[in-house]
């Protein structure tokens, strides 16, 4: 039940599962007054317990958003965490809405305006303005000001804060968490995908201030170093890029920040993982971009991208640094690397560490969810119909591996023969068994019998494929011609067009619905608003990682995990696929709508920790198993389930 020993670290700051580490001693940030706050914290916990205790599963170190209760309604901090400090510390700011007898307890009157306006009224006066903006980038900025956790001088934010009309610059991130939970379909597209790929376009001229940590080739030797100047200690969650392949928009070099920015904004909103829990990183190895390179705003190293051993030694180093400072628990997502990095990373670190790949198991789950959806409508079972893939990389071979282990698992088919109802097109044509001595090793396994074929619609006419499925980041590239020709063969033609941002969509959703004259099963990377052809409206899917990660990521601290497999990716779709009502399937949706996200993290969460406690040691560190090993006869997923919501629904209350 206990966090290991061999968890810590130097006494610091180790992430460990079960109910001890809930205390919180090693989590305490340095700017936090020790003993007082550890012992008040203890009381608070010591109540939780006895909470916990008839519900065990409902407390573990997920449940960290206590902290925060200590910190804001105790007057414990005394001036360390009050007056000025407190205003600028966005993750205890509460801005207008902190009440009269904080004002007095926390030293803040005069530093106020009169005003005490309620979270609510806050929220719709911040939704108002940011509706104001048109741009999306500028409603992108205003979100992040909003977020943002590194802070302007004190007298500028008193300033800012007694004189901003807006209320925009106000920096208070329990409010952005608010308001993005609550208005998730309106202000995902601006934190997320599309608007997020043009505030990394533009990252070095909007950047105002660090959101994350850049570990660069100039830190070689010394990344534990600089994860300790992290301000928070206990983290779970990292998501890192090295900016290589940012959305569909390629090499972005140390602008990427603001995917891994992005996706943890999510794993809290959608995910109920606490902020200061979540760490976003960018390797910075240089950048191949020559308009970055010669960008006089460009905020990375100037330099041609390191490969070879020089990145592999770098890339050892930020792994063993992460599990020295934070323990084995803590989840490595690696985000938007190139593919000729991200499958060998994968490969190398799966099998000690924690790790991750979006791109390839996050994706894989949410399109072998829809694909499983779209079925029921559609007919037959998975194993009836033929895949084509459109764009063979990270996304598109992680999607068809998933697929043929669904495949293998749910009839006789071996994984090969499954693998065999599965095509894929790259950028020199369909991948066949005559071009294997050149093919990369991920495509080998599908490199079928079959004459080359240089063009999507040739492919489309000669394989006839139920599902055809864009991965590709070329816009466009689902022509009118190949939309009809998937119609022909199909009476309700899949046809996914995965790639981000919308400028990279293969096609937009009028095109799809208008050139299947309303047949097609039509999802997106990126959203598009609902279609009106022939008086009936359509409303596309988006088929986008961020339905699962959130979840798969809870999941994984909930469960105590220490590795990820491809079962608990399974384990996800399969979570999310069984979201799908008939009424969905009825109206031609394959996910549920993005407005009940959370109890879909929920239940993915459930799903992906009950796989991991199945799988034994091998996922689940033996303390962990230790923990729910007396509690074998019980219905562990529903456990998890309760869980998983506690610590989403709490975490709504108490940030
Ligand atoms: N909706 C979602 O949740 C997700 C969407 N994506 C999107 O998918 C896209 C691809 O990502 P990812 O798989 O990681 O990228 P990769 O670079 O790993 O793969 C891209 C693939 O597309 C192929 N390709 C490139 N140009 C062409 C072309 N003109 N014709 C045919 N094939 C071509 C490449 O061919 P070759 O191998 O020959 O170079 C490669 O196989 C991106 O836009 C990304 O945003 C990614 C992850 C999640
Ligand atoms: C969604 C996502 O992860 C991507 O486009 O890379
Ligand atoms: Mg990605």
């Amino acid at each position: 039940m206990a966090g290991s020993g061999e968890e810590k670290n130097g006494g610091v700051a180790a992430v460990s599962g079960g109910v001890e580490d809930a205390y919180g001693e090693d989590r305490a940030t340095e700017d936090q007054p020790s003993h007082a706050v550890g012992r008040l914290r203890r009381q608070v916990y010591m109540g939780c317990f006895i909470f916990s205790s008839t519900c065990p599963w409902c407390f573990n170190q997920a449940q960290a958003p206590f902290d925060y209760t200590v910190k804001i309604v105790m007057p414990c901090h005394f001036r360390a965490f009050s007056g000025h400090s407190l205003l600028r510390d966005p993750r205890h700011n509460k801005g207008l809405s902190f009440t009269e007898k904080e004002r007095d307890a926390h030293y803040l009157r005069g530093l106020l305006p009169p005003i005490v306006l309620y979270q609510e009224l806050q929220e719709k006066r911040l939704l108002q303005n940011v509706r104001q903006f048109e741009v999306p980038l500028q409603r992108y900025m205003a979100l992040m000001d909003l977020q943002a956790r590194t802070l302007i001088s004190s007298d500028a934010y008193t300033f800012i804060l007694l004189n901003d009309p807006s209320g925009l610059q106000e920096r208070n991130e329990r409010l952005f968490y608010k308001l993005l939970v609550d208005n998730v379909e309106e202000l995902l597209p601006v934190v997320y995908t599309p608007t997020v790929g043009e505030a990394c376009q533009k990252y070095g001229s909007i950047f105002r201030r660090p959101q994350g940590l850049y570990i660069s080739l100039k830190e070689k030797g010394r990344i534990l170093e600089v994860l300790r100047n992290w301000p928070e200690k206990s983290i779970q969650v990292i998501v890192v890029t090295d900016g290589e392949r940012i959305l569909g928009l390629g090499d972005l070099g140390c602008q990427g920040m603001g995917i891994p920015v992005g996706k943890l904004a999510l794993y809290s909103a959608l995910g109920g993982v606490r902020p200061s829990a979540c760490l976003p990183i960018t390797i910075d190895v240089g950048t191949n971009n020559e308009v970055l390179l010669k960008d006089e705003f460009y905020i990375g190293l100037r330099q041609k991208r390191a490969t070879g051993q020089e990145y592999s030694e770098l890339l050892d180093e930020f792994m063993s640094a992460v599990r020295q400072n934070y323990g084995q628990k803590v989840l490595v997502q690696f985000e938007d690397f190139a593919n000729h990095n991200a499958f060998a990373l994968l490969e190398k670190y799966r099998e000690n560490h924690l790790v991750f790949n979006d791109d390839i198991q996050g994706t894989a789950a949410v399109v072998l969810a829809g694909l499983i959806a779209a079925l029921k409508s559609v007919g037959g079972s998975l194993g009836d119909h033929t895949f084509l893939f459109f764009g063979a990389g990270e996304a598109g071979t992680g999607i068809a591996e998933l697929v043929a282990l669904a495949i293998s698992r749910q009839s006789k088919f071996s994984i090969d023969e499954a693998r065999n109802k599965i095509w894929l097109v790259d950028s020199k044509g369909l991948v066949v068994r005559s071009r294997e001595g050149t093919l990369q090793p991920f495509k080998k396994r599908y490199a079928h019998e079959h004459e080359p074929i240089k063009d999507l619609l040739g492919a489309v006419k000669a394989i006839r494929p139920t599902a055809l499925i864009g991965s590709a980041g070329v816009a466009r590239s689902f022509t009118k011609e190949v939309v009809e020709a998937m119609s022909s063969i199909n009476k309700r033609p899949i046809i996914l067009a995965l790639s981000n941002p919308t400028s990279q969509s293969e096609c937009t959703a009028e095109q799809a619905y208008s050139w299947s004259q309303g047949h097609a099963i039509f999802g997106s990377g990126s959203p598009f608003d609902p279609v009106k052809y022939n008086n009936k409206v359509f409303v596309p899917a988006q088929a986008n990682n961020a339905y699962i990660f959130p979840g798969f990521g809870l999941g994984v601290v909930i469960a105590g995990a220490i590795r990820v497999t491809d079962d608990m990716v399974l384990a996800a779709a399969e979570g999310l696929a069984e979201q799908v009502t008939l009424e969905h399937i009825d109206k031609g949706l394959i996910y549920p709508p993005f407005s009940i996200i959370r109890k879909i993290s929920a239940n993915i969460a459930a799903r992906v920790a009950e796989k991991a406690y199945d799988l034994g040691s091998f996922a689940v560190s033996c303390s962990s198993l230790e923990f729910y090993q007396h509690e074998k006869q019980v219905h562990i997923v529903l456990l998890f389930y309760v869980q998983a919501w506690l610590v989403i629904s709490l975490a709504r209350k108490i940030w």
